[in-house]
């Protein structure tokens, strides 16, 4: 089995779940041959999450991402960082933000050094991070930001990242995303679909290894516009959209209404459904693939991968945290690593 460069996991907000379900993903993983993660985090606050549920995870402190696999059997490696997290569980706290953005700022820098094969983030809470003057609206933004070099001008201008929430049924790209709905009809542009697609259909071909990929595109109001009587977004925007990246040769079609895109036989018809808002994409995914979806970041020079769920602080520290969806993410980033989608 060919096992790529370890996986580096990030701390996510320290109040969540994510350190729990990283010793749980780590407990159920560690045998597997063709996969090594680390976490980003800090060793103490690890340890009180372990011993707080009287779990046997022995941790070991790493200094190079190369030492992961040495020890990924055995123990859970842990990269320290140097700012410390304090979080109790389901006790968010801004003061944490320089540990999270931390993990996440030397994760990218080892994913473009090529010391690790991808980036896993552990949730964060986005409200947390704002009150701390965090200035991007989520990982997907923040990642691409740190990759202002690799830009398509080859200087000063990030890579535009998509987010994609993907599962072995189904996979959904929100053409816009963490904005208010009232601004969706006004951000909703020709360019940013074609671009978006574009994006989808490029790393579906090099990163999912989809040969002629499928796009279906989600129209934006009932019954996608009725021929524009019941809104004009489909007929401006949406189709001159589609018929630009037909022209450019991307199997687009649409637009589709959003009611009866993700029935069964619905989605047997395409690879990815761009989809217009965040709950259009996320909430078919989320209902028929909670445990099981992966949000992937296309678009940057290195692979992200993410639990489709949040930081979940109602549950934080009560051992009911399912790790599911980071084992899926895991298990998805080393597979695409490995060009083995
Ligand atoms: N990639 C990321 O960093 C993401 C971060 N978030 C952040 O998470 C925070 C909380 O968001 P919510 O909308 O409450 O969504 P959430 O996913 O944290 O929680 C929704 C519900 O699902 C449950 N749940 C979530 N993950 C679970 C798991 N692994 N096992 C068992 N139950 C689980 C929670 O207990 C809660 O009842 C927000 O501040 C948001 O910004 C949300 C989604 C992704
Ligand atoms: N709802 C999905 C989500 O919040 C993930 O955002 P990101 O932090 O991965 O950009």
């Amino acid at each position: 089995m060919t096992r790529a460069a370890p996986i580096a996991l990030t701390l996510g907000d320290p109040a969540g779940i994510g350190p729990e379900i990283a010793w749980r993903a780590w407990r159920i993983l560690h045998h597997d041959p063709g996969l090594c993660f680390f976490m980003l985090a800090d060793p103490q606050h690890l340890a009180r999450s372990i011993e707080a549920q009287a779990a046997d995870i022995p941790l070991a402190t790493i200094n190079r991402a190369d030492e992961a696999a040495a020890v990924f059997a055995r123990a859970l490696p842990v990269m320290s960082l140097q700012n410390p997290a304090q979080a109790a569980p389901g006790k968010p706290d801004p003061a944490n933000a320089a540990a999270v953005i931390e993990s996440i700022e030397r994760a990218v820098s080892l994913a473009r050094a090529g010391e690790v094969s991808c980036v896993a983030t552990n949730p964060i809470a986005k409200h947390v991070l704002y009150e701390a003057g965090f200035r991007h609206p989520g990982h997907t933004e923040f990642l691409a930001a740190l990759c202002a070099d690799a830009g398509a001008d080859g200087a000063t201008k990030p890579p535009r990242s998509v987010m994609m929430l993907w599962s072995e049924g189904l996979a959904v790209v929100p053409v816009t995303v963490h904005i208010p709905l009232a601004e969706v009809p006004t951000q909703l542009t020709r360019d940013l679909i074609v671009e978006t697609g574009r994006i989808v259909d490029r790393d579906l071909r090099r990163r999912f290894r989809i040969d002629a990929p499928r796009l279906a595109i989600a129209g934006l109001n009932p019954h996608a516009g009725e021929n524009g009587t019941m809104g004009r977004e489909e007929v401006d925007v949406i189709a001159p959209a589609i018929a630009q990246l037909q022209g450019e040769g991307i199997d687009a079609r649409g637009p589709y209404p959003g009611d009866t895109l993700f029935h069964a036989r619905a989605r047997a018809g395409f690879d990815a459904a761009l989809c217009m808002y965040h709950d259009q994409a996320l909430i078919p995914i989320k209902t028929i693939a909670f445990d099981e979806a992966v949000n992937v970041t296309l678009g940057l020079p290195f692979l992200r991968v993410s639990p489709d769920h949040g930081t979940a602080f109602d549950i934080a520290g009560k051992g009911v945290a399912r790790p599911d969806s980071l084992i899926a993410s895991l298990r998805l980033g080393a597979r695409l690593a490995t060009g083995k989608a």
